[in-house]
């Protein structure tokens, strides 16, 4: 096996540029099939707009990005999702009339076969459809620990699990890859540890690999097994979680920067 058929995720020479602003520059990154890996970076670094390319919301400026040695530039995001990518958002987007169950059932649906005349005539593959996604809705609630939620509306559950919920939404497309952008944001460091647990448990139980933006140091250091840095669109540091604390480009990067300065600068004491 070549080095590359490892990698479920081969990003290359991505940029992004809106108008004159070049949010992502020519970034280069592989993803190890069934890993945990991390995109950090100071507030405004690109680690969104890098998602929004990966998923199909934004079309590349240049570059290629191939999943399992699949082209996904030039795909629309339900065609990403339908090749294999998952993902959440930085701010919860749940549907919040629905309960717990029919959030998910509507994560399933992005790959259920039957279509609009199905469901307008109420035709057998419609109803079969339809349970097929109430038993796969059920096993990731089973999944993500949220059972007791079922029949809950989803505005009703605490903020960790609805964090949660948003998790078992993505995981019911069955993809190969999930990718969670600031997943423990608005956390305590009860609920934190939960979700630590549940991601490891997302590739060592699903076998779907993992990659997150997270600007919790102590999560992403404790968790991931590769982490990318970017600092104004620019990859400036990559490697093991020893490697990029202690490289001096991504201190600087984080030095006199907001929030994540702190953040960072809390963890590089530990
Ligand atoms: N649709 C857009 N149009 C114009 N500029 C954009 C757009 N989306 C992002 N940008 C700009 O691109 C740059 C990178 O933004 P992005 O949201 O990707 O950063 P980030 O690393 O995710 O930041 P944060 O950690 O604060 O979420 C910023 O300067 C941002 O203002």
């Amino acid at each position: 096996m070549t080095a590359s058929n490892s990698n479920i995720l081969d990003v290359q020479h991505v940029t992004k540029e809106f108008g004159g602003l070049t949010a992502v520059n020519d970034v280069t990154m592989q993803i190890p099939a069934r890993s945990i890996v991390s995109v950090i970076g100071p507030n405004g670094a690109g680690k969104t707009t890098f998602f929004n390319m990966i998923t199909g919301i934004y079309t590349p400026t240049r570059g290629s990005i191939r999943l399992d040695g699949q082209e996904l530039v030039g795909l629309r995001p339900d065609e990403v999702t339908t090749a294999g990518i998952a993902r959440t958002f930085q701010n919860i987007r749940l549907f919040s009339t629905m309960s717990s169950e029919e959030n998910i059932m509507v994560g399933r649906n992005a790959r259920l076969k039957s279509g609009f005349i199905d469901a307008v005539l109420r035709t057998r593959r419609f109803h079969e459809s339809e349970r097929e996604a109430q038993d796969a809705a059920r096993v990731m609630l089973d999944f993500v620990g949220l059972s007791k939620w079922r029949n809950e509306l989803a505005t009703n559950l605490p903020y960790g699990d609805q964090r949660k919920l948003e998790i078992a939404r993505a995981l019911a497309t069955t993809p190969k890859l999930i990718l969670l952008d600031e997943p423990a944001a608005g956390m305590n460091p009860r609920e934190t540890e939960d979700l630590k647990a549940l991601i490891r448990r997302i590739r060592d139980d699903l076998g779907v690999t993992v990659c997150l933006i997270e600007h919790d140091m102590r999560l992403v250091m404790t968790l991931s097994e590769h982490i990318t840095v970017l600092d104004y669109g620019t990859k400036i540091s990559e490697g093991l979680p020893h490697q990029v604390r202690n490289d001096p480009r991504v201190m600087e990067a984080y030095l006199g920067r907001g929030t994540a300065a702190g953040e960072y600068g809390k963890e590089a004491r530990l």
